[in-house]
């Protein structure tokens, strides 16, 4: 993810490293010009001050052109990583998505990319520190090349203590990462349950610590162990580099050492370098925090592959059939599968048709599969005897318009603006009885602050403004008044179906079951037909359901 960060913003990454290079070799080049100008006569003195102002202006500039570069690049790497979060989130499979799970999202979206667009951020400290240390290097070479092999053994004795503990550090580092994402879950949880939770005081007080804190503890031990490795490793670099130090002192003030310059430029180096050093290392856990949060992303977005875009749409029918499809779900606790017994089923244009089934029994995984949310993971859907690909599952899900018992209300009427649908919306509003407390304006409903039988008929709006040839309703009729819910089974729906829209409804409401075209029971992941209710020319295919 990282690298593919860097390829899409490759000219700017490529600025960014060049003018911090640049600068921390420019650094070291002064360090070693004022050693030049303090061991040097007056006579060369005046050219040296000319190169010092040069060197120092050009340094500034470049420091400052790499941290503006560096800012850009990581406020672009963020924004990169997070719409392609959300392009997979809208892109990829229904059941793709389910399965992720909404924390890890969040957490991707917010988080995670902030981590890798901190990483962006440092990135001039961390190659202008690097260009400081190597810098010094070199010219520690060129004063003493048997001081610098003294330096260079520090070096490797000092990257493998670090490299040791990088390893069990990052361990840690990816653990946190995990575990934030389950926390982020529970963040929504304080929310959506906060009526639960705010009249039982028991269940507050195991949900406040056995739950959420006892994650947000398990996170922070995480981070603190990943950090104090890190840490240590510092200390040992720390070390290593303080007995370089010492070493190389001791061994330039022996009798008969050439001293003078070689004693003045390694005590500016050794002064001048133990900070970029430190910020160096320091960088190192952010480095590291930002690719476990690369990582992450990565997998999430891998496990949500975008679907084959199109801009085709079926926008009619007159025969939809299922032929032997299923659609199961695996619980990983239990170890147990449920799933919908092969179904084969014919639906036609017009008709209105009631699902009926006890809770669990897979209505709405049927209606998931049937509209296309869920690809079927056997059998096929036939449009008008044409079988719908893979491919054609995004043009296949233009047919339908649905109102699921967990629907989601947009603030804004999304894909059917303009002055005559506002129109007809209102219309709408008004026909449902909520006149009086919402309207359409400037494509947006002025509010959203109903009771949730209100939130489902403006629900029942935009579904009507949709305007596609197959609806289906959830249990939609479950949360209405007794006036409204007779108003749906026998005035709006058979209107639909005289529209010539077909519907799929389903319901408990068994006082309204005599309405339907044709009754539908699914029992256990099982579809039946009662032979009374199928259509007559196929009554015996249907009576055979399942
Ligand atoms: N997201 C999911 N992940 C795993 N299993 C699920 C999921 N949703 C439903 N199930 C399983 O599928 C079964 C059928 O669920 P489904 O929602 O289709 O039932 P339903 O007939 O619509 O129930 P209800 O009348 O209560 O709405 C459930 O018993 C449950 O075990």
């Amino acid at each position: 993810m990282l690298a593919k960060l860097i390829r899409n913003t490759w000219w700017r990454f490529i600025a960014t490293a060049l003018s911090s290079v640049l600068f921390g070799l420019i650094s070291v080049s002064l360090v070693a010009l004022i050693n030049e100008i303090i061991n040097s006569d007056q006579a060369g003195r005046s050219e040296q001050f000319i190169w010092f102002a040069v060197l120092a202006c050009l340094g500034v500039s470049l420091q400052l052109a790499s941290k503006l570069l560096a800012e850009q690049l990581s406020q672009q790497s963020q924004a990169t990583v997070r719409r392609e979060v959300a392009e997979h989130v809208i892109g990829a499979q229904f059941s793709h998505v389910e399965a992720q799970g909404a924390g890890k999202i969040k957490s991707c979206l917010t988080e995670h990319s902030l981590k890798v667009a901190e990483f962006f951020q440092s990135l001039p400290n961390i190659l202008s520190n690097a260009m400081v240390v190597l810098g010094s290097f070199v010219y520690m070479a060129w004063l003493d090349w048997q001081v610098f092999l003294f330096a260079l053994l520090t070096l490797v004795l000092g990257s493998v203590g670090y490299s040791l503990a990088n390893a069990n550090a990052f361990r840690k580092v990816t653990e946190a990462a995990k575990i934030q994402d389950t926390l982020y879950d529970q963040f929504d949880a304080i929310y959506a349950g906060a009526k639960e939770l705010k009249l039982h005081r028991k269940k507050r007080e195991t949900f406040f610590q056995d739950v959420i804190g006892s994650t947000i503890t398990l996170l922070q031990k995480r981070r603190v162990q990943g950090a104090s490795m890190y840490h240590y490793a510092a200390s040992w670099g720390g070390f290593s580099v303080f007995a370089f130090i010492g070493g190389a002192l001791f061994y330039l003030s022996a009798p008969g050492a050439d001293s003078g310059k070689v004693m003045s430029g390694f005590a500016l180096l050794f002064l001048y370098m133990l900070t970029p050093l430190e910020v160096m290392l320091a960088a190192i856990p952010k480095a590291a925090a930002a690719k476990a949060s690369a990582n992450t992303i990565a997998t999430l977005t891998k496990d949500m592959a975008l679907m084959p875009s199109s801009n085709e749409a079926m926008n009619d029918f007159n025969q939809l059939t299922l032929t032997d499809i299923s659609h199961g779900y695996y619980h990983e606790q239990s170890d147990e599968v449920f799933a919908l017994t092969p179904i084969n089923l014919t639906l036609r244009k017009g008709e209105l048709v009631y699902l009926v089934g006890g809770n669990g029994s897979g209505k709405t995984t049927f209606a998931k599969l049937l509209c296309g949310l869920f690809e079927a993971q056997q059998g096929q859907v036939l449009v008008d005897g044409q079988a719908v690909q893979s491919a054609q599952f995004d043009d296949y899900r233009q047919l339908f318009s649905t109102v699921f018992s967990d629907f989601y209300l947009f603030d804004r009427v999304l894909g059917c603006q303009g002055k005559a649908l506002e129109e007809k919306g209102n219309a709408l509003i008004r026909k449902l009885n909520l006149h009086h407390k919402v309207a359409i304006k400037d494509g947006a409903f002025t509010t959203q602050k109903l009771s949730q039988g209100q939130r489902k008929r403006l629900a029942l709006v935009v579904a009507y403004m949709e305007d596609r040839p197959f609806y289906i309703f959830d249990e939609w009729a479950a949360d209405q008044d007794p006036v409204f819910k007779d108003v749906f089974y026998r005035e709006l729906l058979p209107e639909l179906s005289a529209q010539g829209k077909t519907v799929l409804v389903i319901t408990h409401d068994d006082k309204y079951f005599g309405l339907a075209d044709r009754l539908l029971k699914m029992d256990n992941g099982c579809l039946s037909e009662p032979a009374s209710t199928a259509p007559a020319e196929s009554s015996a295919q249907q009576t055979a359901l399942a």
